[in-house]
């Protein structure tokens, strides 16, 4: 067998020894819920026209993607994710990121909110064609953090995403490299995206549940690849329940183990996949446990093409209504969202997978034709 390099040596020490605690001064949010005033707004990151589409085996046309863009901009979501920086051989979907990022720099896209769009780059080879284009067009964006925009036109913020794995078999299967070394190429990109004023994102995918590991994956491992990917500079960690085999109690351990390792909730984002249907409910359980962003796709779009079997992102249109029946605020317009689960559908040429886009749809028919009859 080939000896451990020091990192993972290192790594596997930590993960059988003792859990980690991420080293960082108290913040308001690691004082006892009780103490904390409820906050009621919810952050939505839309991820369809990334994760949506990537999975899709007809080419969708580029114009389809940016159309989708600007119709997501107008409905109220502050983050868009918006391409990805990976071999066009793996996933040829997403092709077209560099002329995505291209259009929104120089044609801008308008919305009433400040924006950020999102695209990922697992290496420093992806990571430097995104930068060339951001340094054609360093004037069109905002660096991050982005200072006061009452005083600064609006202008997007740019986020770079990494994306590691809690299982090897994963990790394998969706970088070709063990978890280790996906963290060693990491490290560059994050750190030249953070040289660069951009804003870092960070996903671990297979947090609940592994397509070729089963159920049974370590919260303590996830805890260990957050603090590891936090340290190394990413401003936000994205949980992926990739196969959306996440149950409410395993969800419950998940964010008690995090939290325990020092991560506090605006450290991490819920990424449900709603393979089981049971996406909704984890949500509950993560905005109970203090959580408020959560990643989804309009119409339900998407699947992983690395995870066999499993549906797509839990649909933004279904999120936004369950939320708001609860008294959160998420400042999307539900009807222009339903509008656009059921066109990108049929574009794709799939069902619209979101129960709340079709319910909203034919409630407004009905109104109608009751509207017209009367
Ligand atoms: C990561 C690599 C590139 C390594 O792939 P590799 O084969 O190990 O890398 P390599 O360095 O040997 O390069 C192989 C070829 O890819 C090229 N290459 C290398 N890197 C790039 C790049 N950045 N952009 C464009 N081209 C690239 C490179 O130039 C070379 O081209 P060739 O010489 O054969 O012509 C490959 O494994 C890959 O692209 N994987 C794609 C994985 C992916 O996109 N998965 C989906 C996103 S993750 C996800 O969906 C989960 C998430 C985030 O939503 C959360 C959840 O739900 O779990």
């Amino acid at each position: 067998m080939a000896p451990l390099t020091l990192p993972l040596r290192r790594s596997l020490l930590r993960r059988f020894t003792q859990p980690r605690h991420i080293r960082r001064l108290a913040t308001a949010s690691d004082r006892p819920q009780s103490q904390q005033s409820f906050d009621n707004r919810v952050k939505l990151i839309e991820v369809g026209p990334r994760d949506g589409l990537q999975n899709e085996k007809k080419t969708i046309p580029l114009e389809t993607k940016i159309e989708l863009i600007q119709r997501l901009a107008k409905t109220g979501l502050p983050v868009i994710e918006a391409g990805s920086f990976v071999s066009p051989k793996w996933v040829p979907q997403m092709a077209s990121s560099s002329e995505i990022m291209t259009h929104i720099l120089s044609k801008g896209i308008p919305s009433e909110q400040p924006l950020t769009y999102s695209f990922l780059a697992p290496n420093t080879k992806g990571f430097d064609v995104a930068k060339a284009i951001l340094d054609q067009h360093s004037d069109s964006f905002l660096p991050f953090p982005p200072p006061s925009q009452k005083s600064t036109p609006a202008k997007p913020t740019i986020e770079i995403a990494v994306f590691a794995a809690a299982t090897e078999s994963f990790s394998k299967a969706n970088l070709n490299c063990s978890i280790a070394e996906s963290l060693e190429r990491f490290a560059p990109v994050i750190s030249s995206a953070k040289a660069a004023n951009l804003r870092v994102r960070a996903y671990i995918s297979c947090v609940l549940g592994c397509p070729f590991e089963g159920t049974s994956v370590s919260p303590h491992v996830v805890a260990d690849l957050s603090v590891s990917l936090l340290e190394a500079g990413a401003d936000e960690i994205s949980l992926g329940d990739t196969t959306g085999m996440g149950t409410a109690p395993k969800t419950r351990d998940l964010l008690e183990c995090l939290r325990s390792a020092g991560l506090r909730n605006e450290d991490i984002a819920m990424h449900f996949h709603d393979t089981y249907g049971q996406a909704l409910v984890n949500t509950l359980v993560s905005l109970e446990a203090g959580g408020r962003k959560f990643d989804s796709s309009v119409g339900g779009l998407g699947g992983c093409p690395y995870s066999p079997g499993a549906t797509g992102n839990v649909s933004t249109e279904d999120v936004v209504y369950f939320l708001e029946s609860l008294g959160m605020r998420t400042g999307v317009d539900l009807e222009a969202l339903a509008e656009i689960g059921e066109w990108i559908s049929e574009e794709v040429g799939r069902p619209n997978a979101s129960s709340v886009g079709r319910a909203v749809l034919g409630a407004r028919r009905r109104k109608r034709s009751e509207g017209k009859a009367a």
